[in-house]
């Protein structure tokens, strides 16, 4: 697939000496939704503003669209939209005029034209007269993301898109950014949402204390690191997991009242049935059952703190 961003061996240190970015190396991929995720100070915004040219990399080399971010900033940085996590706006323009602006200041020609779609697309053509105060903070975050959109970047980057957004905005946001992408827009969005990324996502990296972890399509990360859990909730506690059983993959909660069995998703072969049936034929009875997929979240919560631990060891 062709890459529409390359990063190589991308390093940041800020003057206090800090290392915010160490030895990055990425691909995106033209015509993807690319979700960055990290907990906070992972270094998202500093790996995003490097690439918008807002902050200096002390070595590496990134390219947009095929132009360097140094060399050929101009053109680099034309082919970029960026939409950061400030809402900043002049609250006294118009909807129109501030679009429009966004345009001007990357030396493109006006194009009226274009203007109206980008409004139309993000349903604020209505309010194309209106003061950028007189809007709601749904349509403030919408003429951010025109402005990204004024001088036709084929990359958008969406910071933290719908932070501080209620559940019905994000959805609408989100449909917004598939709409995006069905034209041909290649989107990179950092979010601390895991249901943001899991929703929407192609592919994931996920980037901590300033190294990236690991890049995956969404899928197959879902596929390779997700796990299946079935728990038996038993009607007599048990001491220990019976020595019958132990081939088994099988954890016994605390009380001794819950038999916690892990498998593969992806195996054909689960093992649920002959393990019901061992139980059965030890006289161990539950009242209930359930099953339990690990979700994108206890994916990233497990890489991120075994990185941890591996630090701190
Ligand atoms: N100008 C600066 N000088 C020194 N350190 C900085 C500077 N800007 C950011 N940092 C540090 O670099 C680290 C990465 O910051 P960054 O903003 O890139 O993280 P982030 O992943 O975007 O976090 P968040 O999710 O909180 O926005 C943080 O520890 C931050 O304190």
């Amino acid at each position: 697939m062709a890459s529409i961003i390359e990063i190589q061996n991308l390093n940041k240190t800020y003057d206090s000496g800090f290392q915010a970015l160490k030895h990055i190396d990425l691909d995106i991929h033209q015509g993807e939704i690319f979700a960055l995720l990290g907990p906070n100070g992972a270094g998202k915004t500093t790996l995003i503003s490097i690439i918008c040219g807002i902050v200096n990399p002390t070595s590496g080399m990134v390219r947009a669209d095929g132009y360097d971010i140094l060399s050929e900033y101009r053109q680099a940085r034309s082919k970029i939209g960026l939409v950061p996590q400030e809402l900043s706006t002049d609250a006294f323009e118009t909807v129109w005029a501030t679009v429009n602006f966004s345009r001007g200041l990357f030396g493109k020609a006006p194009n009226p034209e274009h203007i109206e779609k980008v409004l139309r697309d993000l349903s604020l053509w209505e309010k194309r007269d209106s003061k950028i105060m007189m809007l709601s903070g749904g349509m403030k975050r919408r003429v951010m993301i025109a402005k990204a959109l004024s001088h036709e970047p084929k990359i958008l980057f969406l910071d933290e898109p719908t932070a501080g957004v209620d559940v019905e905005l994000r959805r609408e946001m989100w449909q917004m950014v598939r709409g995006l992408r069905e034209q041909g827009v290649t989107i990179i969005l950092t979010t601390h949402y895991i249901e943001e990324a899991e929703e929407m996502a192609d592919r994931i990296g996920v980037i901590n204390k300033g190294e990236l972890m690991l890049v995956e399509g969404k899928t197959s990360l879902m596929q390779k690191l997700g796990k299946k859990e079935l728990r038996l909730a038993l009607r007599e506690p048990l001491d220990a997991v019976p020595a019958d059983l132990n081939d088994h993959s099988l954890a016994l909660s605390e009380d001794g009242y819950e038999l916690v069995y892990s498998f593969d998703s992806q195996q054909e072969h689960t093992g649920i049935s002959e393990l019901l049936r061992k139980l059965g034929e030890q006289g161990i009875d539950y009242k209930d059952l359930r099953t339990r997929e690990s979700s994108l979240e206890d994916i990233f919560v497990n890489l991120v703190h075994s990185n941890d631990d591996t630090v701190a060891g």
